[in-house]
């Protein structure tokens, strides 16, 4: 499993760089990321968030956790101007959960592992997620569209949360 960040830290703030080939290393790369979507419960994970600044992607929405998928140098393109509200959550901000507005039908221009183009449309949950996983390959996190009262909760939050953690691990 790898070490997921935590918000605030600076590092979720680095720009990932494109991949350039899709070497052995980054296949083990993937297979680890996915691993670690899984056991945290998420149904998407970017590099970023393992402190890996390239961009990778990995999701998974179906329930049985038997369908992972893989975006490398994602492009996504809005489709419809207006947009609607999802409670979304985050892996790097644990317990936290608000109401972000995102255009809910965008194109999705990426490779796969296999490095075969990926042009899709998506609609859903699964727009919702590709865009708040590209946020994280900008250095941008969800609580940023929330208000600055709102973030400090989250930070606070956050600390609580890990704090907690901590003692469970030491048991
Ligand atoms: O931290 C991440 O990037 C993974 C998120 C992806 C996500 C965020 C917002 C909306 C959909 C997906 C985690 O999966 S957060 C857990 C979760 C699971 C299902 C629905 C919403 C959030
Ligand atoms: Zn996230």
């Amino acid at each position: 499993l790898l070490p997921i960040l935590s918000y605030p830290d600076p590092r979720l703030r680095t720009i990932a760089k494109p991949v350039k080939e899709v070497t052995a290393e980054i296949k083990t790369l993937i297979s680890d990321m996915i691993e670690t979507m899984y056991d945290a419960q998420g149904i998407g994970l970017a590099a970023s968030q393992v402190d890996r600044h390239i961009q990778l992607i990995v999701m998974d929405l179906s329930e049985d956790k038997s369908a992972p998928r893989v975006f490398i140098n994602p492009k996504v393109t809005p489709l419809v101007e207006e947009k609607q509200p999802y409670e979304e959550g985050c892996l790097s901000v644990p317990d936290v959960y608000d109401k972000v507005e995102r255009p809910n039908k965008v194109r999705i221009e990426a490779l796969d592992e296999n490095g075969d183009v990926i042009d899709e449309v998506v609609e859903g949950l699964l727009a919702v997620c590709i865009q708040h996983e590209m946020d994280h390959l900008n250095g941008v996190i969800f609580v940023d569209y929330l208000s600055r009262l709102k973030q400090t909760r989250a930070r606070d939050k956050v600390r609580k949360v890990l704090k907690i953690r901590e003692k469970q691990g030491a048991q």
